[in-house]
């Protein structure tokens, strides 16, 4: 058959089929010209995902040298583009209007309970946190610190006593699940700690079962089938169960002045008049328990080994409490703690090097531009403090520990995110500086610390969520003589 008798459909559609073909090719070209460049390692495709399950801060460090502040990791299913540096934190903290924070953390819904923070809509969150900023503001904070010292001095008295060695991490982390069931859930639940029957069990327990249900894989199926995630659900509900009789009882009571985050929310509405429930109760007060417990433990425990490893600050932080407080002996209070702005500095410092929550991600809701490149619908984008804050060109010698940094406070946000940024921003930072500052503040002026394993390398959690100190981190101590019992 010739061309002519073909007619002129057989000759245009192999034409049309090539234009069109053409055509998609260019555009799929062209669309991915313009997205983030993509980082290689090792293994074409499994590199870099074996290097983010071996050291994902590493994987960052990595990609950042050949790549650049923006790069993109392909993972199997999912582009994961990370950010590195202030420019593109400052967008990642201020660009709530295309990248979400509550589908990174669904997994806390069968822990915070259901109507709360990452279960509702976006405006309701925002008014829920707004509200458990509030009640963490210094005016209410100020009244937290009595509560505070007392459980503080009740630790060190009851756990260390007057010598021997311990291991920082675990210490620390007893000490702030001490304060944080105080001054946050209030006395009641404080007191059930120790004195309940033993087949009972006690909150700690409860709070830690909830714990163990925070799987890496609950990230991605947060009501995965599981033993732990069934164990999880049965204590959020027993939790309930232990908190739900107390609120009655404050209710009831004439007195509304009980020094801690619960009894705030319980005076308190939402700023329409609308009441909050009870579910809303419970929700935030084992939010604010795991918003601030790991954080500010291992944050106090990074204090502790940085500061107490260099004896000529420990002498500089010790002046300062006593020019703050008046006597080694004398109550923490709120006043003095404001006044201590060197110690302030060096946790910042501690901060700066070791922020407890080294990965931060939202999802990309619509396509979006940053620094020319697209951004697409789908992705996760990433930053880290642990890796930015460790660049030279952000902190200069930025391996060096050297709190006069911040002695006039923390001057570029975007730089220094160890809480976050924007709007997103902790709701906990005062309360969590007064918690460490009031226990190192104790340490100072109680006893001689010598750090026995110096300070040692940072490790992920078992959880993977956080980074502590790799143990051991053992530390010896003597209680001082000049101090009273
Ligand atoms: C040294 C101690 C602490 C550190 C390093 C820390 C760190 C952080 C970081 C990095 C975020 C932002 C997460 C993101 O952007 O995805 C955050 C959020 C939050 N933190 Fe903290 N935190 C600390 C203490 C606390 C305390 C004591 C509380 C409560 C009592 C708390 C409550 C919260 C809450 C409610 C949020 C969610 C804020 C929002 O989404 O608007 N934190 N924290």
């Amino acid at each position: 058959m010739s061309l002519k008798e073909k007619g002129p459909i057989h000759t245009l559609a192999p034409v049309g089929a090539t234009v069109v073909v053409s055509a998609l090719l260019l555009r799929r070209w062209w669309r991915s010209r313009k997205e983030p460049p993509s980082f290689q390692m090792g293994i074409p495709v499994l590199g870099p995902i074996i290097q983010f399950l071996k050291d994902p801060m590493e994987l960052m460090r990595l990609g950042y040298k050949k790549m650049g502040g923006i790069f993109k990791v392909n993972f199997l299913a999912m582009d994961m583009v990370y950010l590195v540096g202030s420019e593109g934190q400052e967008w990642f903290f201020t660009s709530d209007k295309y990248l979400d924070q509550a589908n990174m953390y669904k997994f806390t819904v069968p822990i915070f309970g259901p109507k709360v923070l990452y279960d509702v809509d976006y405006s309701t969150r925002t008014c829920q946190l707004r509200f458990i900023r509030e009640r963490l503001t210094d005016s209410y904070i100020r009244s937290y610190t009595s509560t505070l010292e007392e459980e503080v001095v009740q630790f060190f008295d009851e756990c260390w006593g007057d010598s021997g060695t311990v291991c920082i991490r675990e210490s620390m982390q007893e000490l702030l699940t001490r304060t944080s069931i105080r001054c946050l859930m209030g006395h009641e639940l404080r007191i059930a700690m120790t004195s309940k029957k033993p087949e009972d069990r006690s909150i700690v327990e409860m709070l830690h079962i909830l714990e163990k249900g925070m799987l890496p894989m609950s990230v991605f199926w947060p009501n995965a089938p599981i033993q732990r995630h069934r164990e999880r659900d049965q204590a959020r509900r027993e939790i309930h169960e232990m908190i739900k009789p107390i609120l009655d009882q404050r209710r009831k009571k004439a007195d509304k002045t009980e020094k801690d985050f619960m009894q705030s929310v319980l005076n308190s509405t939402y700023p329409d008049g609308r009441p909050i429930t009870d579910e809303e109760i419970v929700g935030f007060l084992i939010a604010a328990f795991f918003g601030g417990m790991h954080n500010s433990a291992i944050t106090t425990s990074w204090s502790t080994l940085e500061l107490f490893s260099r004896p000529e600050l420990v002498q500089e932080l010790l002046e300062e409490q006593r020019a703050a407080l008046g006597s080694d002996d004398a109550p923490f209070t709120f006043d003095a703690y404001e006044k201590m702005k060197k110690l302030r500095a060096a946790v910042s410092e501690v901060l700066r090097m070791h922020a407890p929550l080294f990965l931060l991600m939202r999802t990309v809701e619509q396509d979006v531009e940053f620094k020319g490149y697209t951004i697409r619908r789908g992705s996760v984008v990433a930053c880290s403090p642990n890796v930015s804050q460790m660049m030279d060109d952000v902190y200069p010698k930025a391996e060096t520990f050297d709190p006069k940094r911040f002695i006039d406070g923390i001057k570029d946000e975007f730089s220094f995110i160890s809480f976050g940024g924007g709007r997103r921003v902790c709701k906990g930072q005062e309360f969590g500086y007064l918690q460490v500052q009031c226990a190192i503040s104790h340490m100072l002026r109680h006893y001689d610390i010598d750090c026995i394993d110096g300070v040692p390398s940072p490790t992920i959690a078992q959880d993977g969520m956080v980074i502590a100190p790799t143990q051991p981190s053992r530390v010896s101590y003597k209680r001082k003589s000049s101090v009273k019992k």
